[in-house]
């Protein structure tokens, strides 16, 4: 489906749609087509205990962000071991970078390999929208499967449709925490969009309440700039 490789930034407040979205395109695109996702990384660090996942640990359930240094090292291992540092590689990244300094780091990395990013998409939901979101929110770890109690519940109450495991809250996902995550969120976000926006044609803004609205709309302009 893809006639040249897509090198894809996932943009969105928390509870946007990023992982909604992520996971509807790599149905339709396929193999062709790799995600990340940063949160989720996180989290099977946090499961998994590793050194990463106890400095990460407090600092998610506080709503403030991984420093830069540590989230720089962790996704620039992942992008070699997934073997995405080549021009012939598709991928998606979601929930990095999230900020500027971030966002250049990944920059000199991926240049000397020659795949640099080629579309940074920015979901555009209001925020009324998305608290209501939040509170419904349940995971699955292991798969970074999401949920959501009203929008798309599991088949059978805390399990995971697939592997039938326990579903679980995140530990930042409550209302209070919610809202630091919201802060955090504008502060480094509008400084990564001018960074971005500097590009000509990268960048491209979608919006919708839904992500239903918002599927469509994003399917189309990749086809339209790489199918
Ligand atoms: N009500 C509703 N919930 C949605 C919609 N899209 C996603 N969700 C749910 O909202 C929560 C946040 O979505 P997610 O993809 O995790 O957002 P992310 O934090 O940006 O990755 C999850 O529980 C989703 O299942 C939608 O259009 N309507
Ligand atoms: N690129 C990043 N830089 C710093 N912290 C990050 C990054 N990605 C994820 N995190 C941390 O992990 C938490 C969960 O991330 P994520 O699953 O993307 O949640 P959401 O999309 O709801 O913000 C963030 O609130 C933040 O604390």
């Amino acid at each position: 489906m893809l006639q040249r490789p897509l090198r894809m930034i996932m943009l969105g407040a928390p509870g946007a749609g990023k992982g909604t979205q992520t996971e509807r395109l790599l149905k339709k695109i396929g193999p062709s087509l790799t995600a990340m996702s940063s949160g989720d990384l996180l989290r099977s660090n946090i499961a998994a205990k590793t050194p990463v996942g106890l400095e990460a640990q407090e600092i998610i359930k506080a709503g403030k962000l991984v420093p830069d240094k540590t989230m720089i090292s962790l996704i620039t291992a992942e992008l070699e071991k997934n073997n995405w540092l080549n021009s012939k590689a598709s991928w998606l990244l979601d929930g990095f970078p999230r900020t500027k300094s971030q966002a250049e780091a990944l920059d000199s990395t991926l240049s000397t390999h020659d795949c640099a990013v080629n579309f940074v998409v920015d979901l555009v939901v209001p925020e009324r929208v998305i608290l209501e979101r939040i509170e419904n929110r349940w995971v699955h770890v292991p798969s970074g499967r999401v949920y959501n109690l009203t929008y798309n519940p599991p088949k059978v109450p805390g399990k995971d449709d697939i592997t039938g495991e326990p579903l679980s809250k995140r530990a930042d996902d409550d209302a209070e925490t919610f809202k630091k995550r919201l802060d955090a969120f504008r502060e480094t976000t509008e400084p990564l969009k001018e960074y971005y926006r500097s590009r000509d044609d990268v960048f491209w803004e979608v919006h919708g309440e839904t992500s239903d609205e918002i599927y469509p709309q994003l399917e189309k302009e990749i086809l339209r700039r790489f199918g």
